[in-house]
């Protein structure tokens, strides 16, 4: 699997702010890249831009060479976006979460791989109450399931760690570092720490949009 991103020369504007201008970035498969910045400087649109889901005011997007507007069923079948909101159906349980999922997005892949992600993010023995019944990170981690269950190549995830405890994190950095080193990008955003050598830091103030 041989895959590449790339950013061209993206400006974003939130309300009547300008946040960001002139961002030149590549992306290649293998790279494992956290996006950073203080509060409000525009790491959440900028994913939400690379994965399609908000335009920019100035700039393309690429996915292997062609723009991702221009792709749109092949860059949404490549790509993972995991956002702020977890997607999960509260009344549903962490297994008809999973199954759902699994059915919408047409996979072909059988309960044993539902049973497995359960596994990985300690869901096994909760997988029959109603997501509504469990706490905001056992939420969280029905919703980090999709990882174990993904055949994407192009993961984007904002803040994926959030409500999750120390040993979900180490669980979940090393699960993301086998899916780049298997040829895979993952790009995210976190408020805390994350535990990897194989990390590489972009920092979003170098690109702040400063007033004249
Ligand atoms: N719907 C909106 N309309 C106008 N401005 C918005 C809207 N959503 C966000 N903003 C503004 O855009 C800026 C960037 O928001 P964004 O969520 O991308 O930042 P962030 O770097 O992800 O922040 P955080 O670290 O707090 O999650 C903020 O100043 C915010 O107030």
């Amino acid at each position: 699997m041989s895959a590449q991103l790339e950013i061209e020369q993206l400006a974003c504007q939130r309300g009547d702010k300008i946040l960001f201008t002139d961002l030149n970035l590549t992306f290649k498969s293998g790279d494992f890249v956290q996006i950073e910045g203080h509060n409000g400087i525009g790491k959440t649109s900028l994913l939400r831009i690379i994965a399609g889901l908000a335009s920019p005011l100035r700039g393309k997007v690429r996915w292997n060479s062609e723009e991702i507007f221009d792709q749109r069923e092949t860059f949404h079948y490549d790509l993972l976006y995991l956002g702020h909101q977890s997607g999960i159906k509260p009344e549903l349980t962490a297994w008809e979460n999973l199954k759902f999922l699994q059915r919408i997005s047409h996979s072909v892949q059988g309960d044993e791989i539902v049973w497995q992600a359960l596994e990985q993010v300690w869901l096994l023995g909760r997988e029959d109450l109603p997501a509504s019944q469990l706490s905001a990170g056992q939420q969280k981690r029905i919703a980090l399931a999709r990882l174990w269950l993904s055949q994407a190549p192009l993961w984007i995830l904002d803040e994926p760690f959030n409500a999750i405890d120390k040993n979900g994190v180490q669980v979940l950095t090393r699960h993301l570092e086998q899916h780049t080193a298997q040829g895979g990008i993952v790009i995210l955003t976190s408020h805390q720490e994350v535990p990897s050598e194989r990390l590489h830091k972009v920092r979003l103030d170098q690109f702040k949009f400063l007033e004249s």
